[in-house]
């Protein structure tokens, strides 16, 4: 086991990534994870969870990497997977971070297949709204999926490079998924991080898409701002977050409202809330199993909210809004929410963007954030 602090910045560190390691990183820090000592896979977020700090312990290697499912329910077969590598580079940018060269160029689809398709998501939407009123739910997270076919090998690690390069201040992520893809994304949404006895979690809950006309764009985000749905859809996030970390927390700070903020395709509300851990032997993947699904990505309550998003849903969703990240042997970490992500086969890939649905969502609407979502991959990949 080997672990790098050579002198590499963030850019550096981002750019030796290649298909089959692990990068989670933004231009002021990167944690690049290469090979495999152990790896721990388990459906039981919080079995794994314990399993990978008995591991952490008894073999001396300083961390673990890997990916939550979204499904963590108690039928779910899909595992959470992590890694405990051969080698870990971790870089820090001092000042102004630099940013990644580029964009590179990448091959056009030969081939692409909406799931489902415009007027199947409004469908989707309009029962969504039904269940929400018969089942008694107050959200449920809706996505789509957006499949594309390539001649040769999906080249993962330029549009590796193209997400850091275009969303310097998010996560940009790639991990290696049980069964041989690889997910890859930008997210800006931090599920959880745990430094110490300091405990800090971003939910982004409410969003509206950028435009290219500024005067447009700045009305787009005050309307978000001012809008009572958005609001209420953040609100839920924020009610389910303080209450699952509370039993954890001897001190939580939650700001009484969201503010504005915004990645190139699109702007959301965010809280940011910080608190004081109880218990040191409580992990950040401990506290990742106990707050994953928020709200945000599956509904509320959860149970029930994650029984209508398969119903309704054509497609499995694997790792796409599950959670991807790091921790280490002194249980600190950081986990952020799998979204504005795909899945890359060999010569497939899979695109994936979702929205709260509450009461007052209109299908339109909630159609045309999907579009924004699949903006941060697309982006990336050249295509509109
Ligand atoms: C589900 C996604 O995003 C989530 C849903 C949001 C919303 O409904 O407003 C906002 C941010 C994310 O928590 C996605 O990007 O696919």
């Amino acid at each position: 086991m080997t672990t790098s602090t050579a002198p590499a910045t963030p850019v550096e560190t981002t750019v030796r990534y290649q298909r089959g390691d692990f990068l989670f990183a933004t231009a002021r820090r990167a944690l690049l994870a290469q090979g495999s000592v152990a790896a721990v896979t388990d459906t039981d977020p919080r079995r794994l969870a314990r399993t990978v700090a008995e591991e952490l312990t008894s073999s001396g290697v300083p961390l673990a990497v890997g990916v939550l499912p979204f499904d963590t329910g108690p039928d779910t077969t899909t595992p959470g997977h992590l890694v405990l590598p051969r080698t870990v580079h971790r870089a820090q940018a001092e000042g102004e971070p630099a940013v990644v060269s580029g964009p590179e160029d990448l091959p056009a689809p030969t081939a692409t297949r909406e799931v489902p398709s415009e007027e199947g998501h409004k469908a989707n939407v309009r029962a969504a709204v039904a269940a929400l009123h018969d089942r008694d739910l107050r959200k449920a997270v809706l996505a789509r999926a957006l499949e594309l076919e390539f001649e040769a090998s999906v080249p993962v690690e330029k549009i590796v490079r193209n997400l850091a390069r275009g969303n310097p201040r998010h996560f940009t992520y790639a991990a290696e998924l049980p069964g041989g893809r690889t997910l890859v994304g930008a997210t800006p949404e931090l599920l959880l991080s745990r430094a110490g006895d300091s405990v800090f979690t971003t939910p982004h809950a409410g969003s509206m898409p950028r435009s290219a006309d500024p005067a447009t764009d700045r009305a787009h985000g005050e309307a978000l701002l001012a809008s009572a749905k958005d609001q209420e859809e953040h609100a839920v996030v924020i009610d389910y977050v303080v209450e699952a970390l509370r039993p954890f927390c001897r001190k939580l700070d939650v700001p009484a409202a969201p503010e504005l903020v915004s990645t190139p395709a699109i702007w959301h509300l965010r809280t940011a809330i910080t608190g004081e851990l109880t218990d040191r032997d409580v992990t950040a993947l401990d506290l990742a199993a106990a707050l994953h699904p928020t709200p945000a990505i599956c509904g509320t309550p959860t149970a029930a909210a994650r029984d209508l998003v398969q119903e309704l849903e054509p497609f499995d969703r694997g790792y796409y809004a599950g959670s991807v990240g790091w921790v280490d042997a002194l249980g600190d970490g950081e986990w952020a929410v799998a979204i504005r992500c795909a899945e890359i086969a060999d010569t497939s890939m899979r695109l994936y963007a979702g929205g709260g649905i509450v009461p007052a969502s209109d299908p339109q609407a909630e159609f045309d954030e999907t579009i924004a979502k699949f903006r941060t991959l697309l982006g990336a990949m050249g295509l509109d």
